[in-house]
């Protein structure tokens, strides 16, 4: 389920990600001037490990608002880990990450506030139907219930009329489709989603590709882990996960991190 949120926050209030006066920043171009540009989420110098092995080390990309990143890379890469890291669910071993400028280490609720995280198997309460948990997130985000919103999503997911059934009656679809619409209808400034089209079906992938396109064009900036080519979804970005280290495709400029051509399918990035 998506994360908690306390207050509802405009998508309207861009931070440049310009550099402050004290460090250096590593958005600074090659001519040394800076790219002024409204930054959602910059993570530096990233390691994770589990025991005593690195996951991953010295990761470090950008999110600008108003955009979508694609997360690809084989199996155990790390991406649920990055994932986890972002979201403040867990601390990175090395390494630093800034919302909106700001540092975070997901100890500030106004911050995470900020976030809606999908992890890659949502979880729901037992003893709540899926109309309840929408009201209680939405309630616990200090955000009426009384908004259309996510009865649209509902609607537009085709889950309507399954509002008073147990998520775990729920087939996987219809609970990750339930993921969707709580993180969606709570307006994240930064949006998480770890797999979502994987259970999903094609007509349902669609449907969902418009919402996140809906959600870049207000404002927010959307990180998407993918094995396989999503339809009806141009990334900004594809970031790739290999072997402890991430690689960085820019979809305008087809170009970055030292490769040389444009962006191959995802099938041939796993
Ligand atoms: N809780 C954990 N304890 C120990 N090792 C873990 C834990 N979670 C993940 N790992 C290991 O960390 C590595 C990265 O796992 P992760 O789930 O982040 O990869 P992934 O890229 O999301 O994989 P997939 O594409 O299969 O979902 C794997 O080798 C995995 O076995």
């Amino acid at each position: 389920m998506g994360d908690a949120r306390m207050n509802e926050t405009k998508l309207d209030d861009r931070h440049s990600c310009g550099p402050s006066a004290e460090k250096p920043d590593p958005a600074q171009s090659r001519n040394g001037e800076f790219r002024q540009r409204p930054c959602a989420l910059r993570a530096e110098r990233l390691t994770c490990r589990y025991a005593a092995e690195d996951v991953f080390a010295d990761v470090g990309f950008e999110l600008d608002q108003g955009s979508i990143a694609f997360l690809t890379g084989p199996n155990g890469a790390g991406k649920s880990t990055l994932f986890r890291c972002l979201a403040g669910w867990s601390a990175p071993r090395e390494g630093s990450i800034e919302l909106f400028g700001e540092p975070f280490d997901g100890s500030d609720r106004t911050q995470r506030a900020i976030i809606s995280y999908v992890p890659d198997v949502p979880s729901f309460y037992d003893d709540l139907t899926a109309g309840e948990h929408i009201r209680f997130m939405l309630q616990a985000n200090g955000m009426g219930v009384g908004g259309s919103k996510a009865q649209t999503l509902m609607d537009r997911f085709g889950l309507s009329s399954h509002l008073d059934q147990y998520p775990s009656s729920y087939s996987r679809g219809m609970r990750q489709k339930l993921a969707l619409v709580i993180a969606l209808s709570l307006d994240p400034r930064l949006l998480l989603l770890d797999e979502p089209y994987g259970p999903l079906d094609p007509a349902a992938a669609i449907v969902l590709s418009e919402m996140l396109v809906e959600a870049r064009d207000r404002g927010a900036a959307v990180l998407v882990s993918c094995h396989h080519d999503v339809p009806a979804l141009e990334p900004d970005t594809v970031l790739r996960l290999a072997d402890g280290a991430l690689m960085r495709f820019d979809a305008n400029a087809g170009l970055s991190e030292g490769l040389s051509t444009g962006l191959p399918n995802l099938a041939e990035r796993q």
